[in-house]
C-alpha cells in the first residue's frame, strides 16, 4: 500500500453564512498527480489553502505530509511547496536573487543554495538569464521559475495553483514535463487546472462543484462512468449542476 500524503475528511470552509467548501473529504498517495479541478468558484483556492496551511478550517480534519492541519499548520507549511496563481517571485529581484532567497526561507544552508542555483540555471536553459529581474522574465518563464523555487527544497507534496495559466500550448507542455520529473522524483504534485488537455495528463482527478466534490476518479474512469470521450465533456456534464458562478 503506498504511503497517504494528504487525507481529509469532511474539511469544511465558511465565510459568514455561505459554505465555499462544503464538507470535502479525499486521499492523496506518494507520488500521484493529483488533479483538483473544478469551475470558477467552485472552492479549489480555498481548499487548497486549508491543505497548505494558510486558512483554518471551519470543521472537519486531516492531515498533509504528515502533519495535523489544524494543529501542526506551521510544520505543513515548511514541508510543502506551494506556487499560487499569482506566484510567489519577486519581481524586481534577480532570477538568483530568487532562488536565493527561497532557498533561504526553505532552511537550506548558503552552500546548499549556491550549488543548486548552477544546476537549477543549466537545467532549465536559464543561465544567460542569471541577472536578469524577473519581471523581464515571459510568462512562460516565470512559471517554470517560480515551479522550481517551490520545489527547491525537494518537499514530499508540492501544490499548484493553476500554474499554467494564459501561455501556449507549447509551453504548458514544458511545464508539464517538468511536473512529470518532479513526480518521478517521489515529489506528490496536487494541481488545479482549467484545462482539460491537463486533467488528462493526471493519475487521478477530483471535480469539485459549488464547494461539494462531485466526482474523483483516474481519468479514463471518470470517462468511463460519465459516458464521454473527453475530460472537457465529463466537466461539462458536472458543471451544468453548478449554481456558482456561471450565470
Ligand atoms: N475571503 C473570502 N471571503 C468571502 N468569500 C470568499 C473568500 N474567499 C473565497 N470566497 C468565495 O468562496 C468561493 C470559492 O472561492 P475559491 O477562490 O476557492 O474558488 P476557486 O474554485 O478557486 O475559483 P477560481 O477558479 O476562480 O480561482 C467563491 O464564491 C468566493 O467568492
Amino acid at each position: 500500500m503506498s504511503k497517504k500524503v494528504i487525507e481529509v475528511s469532511d474539511l469544511t470552509k465558511k465565510f459568514g453564512s455561505f459554505t465555499a467548501v462544503d464538507h470535502i473529504s479525499f486521499n492523496v498517495e506518494e507520488g500521484e498527480i493529483f488533479g483538483f479541478l473544478g469551475a470558477n468558484g467552485a472552492g479549489k483556492t480555498t481548499a487548497m489553502q486549508m491543505l497548505c496551511g494558510i486558512s483554518m478550517p471551519t470543521a472537519g480534519e486531516g492531515t498533509v505530509a504528515g502533519y495535523d492541519i489544524i494543529k501542526e499548520n506551521e510544520l505543513i507549511k515548511r514541508n510543502i511547496g506551494y506556487m499560487s496563481q499569482k506566484f510567489s517571485l519577486y519581481e524586481d529581484l534577480k532570477v538568483w536573487e530568487n532562488i536565493r532567497l527561497f532557498g533561504g526561507i526553505y532552511g537550506l544552508s548558503g552552500k546548499e543554495i549556491a550549488l543548486k542555483t548552477d544546476i537549477l540555471l543549466k537545467k532549465l536553459d536559464f543561465e544567460k538569464e542569471r541577472n536578469t529581474l524577473v519581471k523581464y522574465l515571459p510568462l512562460g518563464w516565470k512559471q517554470k521559475l517560480a515551479f522550481s523555487v517551490a520545489i527547491f527544497h525537494e518537499p514530499e507534496i508540492v501544490f499548484l495553483d493553476e500554474p499554467t495559466g494564459g501561455v501556449d500550448p507549447a509551453m504548458r507542455r514544458q511545464f508539464w514535463e517538468m511536473i512529470y520529473d518532479a513526480s518521478d522524483r517521489g515529489i506528490t504534485v496536487f494541481v488545479t487546472t482549467h484545462y482539460m488537455d491537463e486533467a488528462e495528463y493526471c493519475n487521478r482527478v477530483s471535480i469539485m462543484v459549488d464547494g461539494r466534490i462531485e466526482a474523483l476518479d483516474s481519468p479514463s474512469e471518470l470517462r468511463r462512468q460519465f459516458k464521454a470521450e473527453t475530460m472537457d465533456e465529463v466537466f461539462r456534464k458536472l458543471a451544468r449542476k453548478a449554481e456558482r458562478g456561471l450565470k
